[in-house]
């Protein structure tokens, strides 16, 4: 099992790139299901939950390859419509190809996926969608059996934001007959992304990004061709990593307006950000100023970046309040921040964080989940001495070469490979 050895105290400095978004990437690769070809896909990021969607992808009778920049899936008629729990623990998105299948071949049988740090994650969501477009559900043997001739259109209205299951909808109401009205979708610009993904192949929506999505069904989608846009995430992460070290760090090959709440944050905390098209530099102006962050569906502040912005937090001049307002259990990252000596008080969804303090010092600390990981390397980057983060294969699902890109701007920082994988390394 790999760790992540970081030796703080190197301020970083320099132009790193944006990969491609493993959010948008993983709907979109599944909604390959929908339709027999070739299908190409660009800036798809070489990461762990890539390598599994590939696996699962194969399993239902595709097959994958990269071609040069070019990411090749190619779907045969007759394919298999059986999601085995093998595939799909390894990854929640596991469950993003139960509508494809549905609506491709009439029957889908998926294993639920399981629990994971951050909370419950339960797919009901999903499952009433399918249910609202005419299926017969059922469940048997920890598998989720959904049958339905032709899925017909319906009125989808999500109680909450749903991510996952505004992408299964839209998936799923591409095929169906009839028109399918989706209220309180989701706006993350990965729904976005996939939507324009599946326009290509010629399904018909109206209303992407805004909270009602109208689709109208069709009888037949060809392969898609289709650039995967950058991982706003990953380049939230990298800034954040500019702004800890007191940098001056330009992430390129981004779409700010993804990050416009991270930016203003920024700004609130008294860094320099300037915006270029697709650019956005971090610069240390004064010293970081503690600012409260909730997180909330797109555009509030994401909770994939709230670990890493807690990170920052540590260092701030004053105290912050950290809402967690997606997720029930995802402050995991919190006991690890204070062994790094960060002094933060953990409530139900709310975490104090009290920056002024006598500054990190680095320990052996172990990733829970992916976005912990990262706050836990960015912490590592102004801890003194050495941060030795371990069960890396959770940063490994979703940061593209990360060790690598902070390595570039200067970090002290190397990847130790060990052979013995832990036993419940996925
Ligand atoms: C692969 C992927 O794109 N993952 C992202 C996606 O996850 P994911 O799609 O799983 O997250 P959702 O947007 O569905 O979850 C939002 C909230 O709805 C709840 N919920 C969801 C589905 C359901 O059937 N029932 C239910 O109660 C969840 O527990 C959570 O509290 O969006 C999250 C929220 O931006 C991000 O953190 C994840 O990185
Ligand atoms: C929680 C995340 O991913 P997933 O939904 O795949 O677990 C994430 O990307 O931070």
């Amino acid at each position: 099992m790999d760790s992540i050895i970081v030796r703080g105290g190197r301020r970083l400095d320099g132009t790193v790139s944006t990969s491609g978004s493993k959010n948008a990437a993983l709907p979109i690769l599944f909604a390959s299901l929908l339709a027999d070809g070739r299908h190409e896909f660009e800036n798809v990021p070489h990461l762990k939950d890539i390598q599994s969607t590939e696996q699962l992808l194969e399993s239902l009778g595709a097959s994958c390859h990269r071609d040069g920049e070019k990411f090749i899936v190619d779907v045969q008629s007759g394919g298999d419509h059986v999601a085995d729990y093998d595939m799909v623990r390894k990854m929640r998105a596991g469950i993003l190809c139960l509508g494809p299948l549905l609506a491709r071949y009439g029957e889908a049988r998926v294993s639920l996926p399981g629990g994971c740090a951050i909370g419950s994650r339960p797919i009901d969501l999903h499952i009433e969608t399918m249910r609202r477009l005419g299926a017969d559900i059922s469940s048997d043997g920890g598998y989720v059996i959904a049958r339905a001739q032709r899925l017909v259109g319906g009125r989808i209205l999500f109680e909450k934001v749903t991510v996952g299951g505004t992408e299964n909808a839209l998936m799923a109401a591409s095929l169906a007959s009839g028109t399918t009205v989706i209220e309180n979708a989701a706006k993350e610009p990965e729904v976005v992304d996939l939507a324009h993904c599946l326009i290509g192949m010629g399904a018909r929506i109206e209303g992407v990004g805004t909270s009602v999505i109208t689709v109208e069904g069709v009888e037949s989608l060809s392969p898609a061709r289709h650039r995967i846009i950058p991982d706003r995430i990953e380049a939230g992460t990298l800034l954040l990593a500019g702004a800890i070290t007191g940098g001056n760090v330009t992430v390129d090959k981004c779409i700010p307006e993804h990050l416009s709440s991270l930016v203003d944050k920024l700004r609130d905390a008294g860094f320099r950000i300037d915006v270029a098209d697709d650019a956005i530099t971090v610069k240390a102006a004064e010293g970081c100023r503690a600012v409260d962050i909730s997180t909330a569906p797109y555009p509030g502040f994401p909770t994939d970046l709230q670990a890493q912005l807690m990170a920052l937090m540590t260092q701030a001049k004053g105290t912050s309040v950290v809402t967690e307002g997606i997720f029930e259990n995802r402050f995991m990252h919190v006991q690890e921040l204070v062994r790094l000596g960060a002094d933060i008080t953990p409530m139900t969804q709310v975490a104090v964080v009290r920056g002024e303090h006598d500054g990190l010092s680095g320990a052996q600390v172990m990733a829970t989940d992916l976005r912990a990981s990262a706050s836990l390397v960015l912490a590592g980057l102004v801890a003194e001495g050495e941060t030795e983060v371990s069960r890396i294969y959770h940063l490994d699902r979703g940061y593209e070469h990360l060790e690598k890109k902070l390595a570039s701007l200067g970090a002290d920082i190397e990847r130790r490979t060990e052979e013995q994988p832990l036993a419940d390394e996925p």
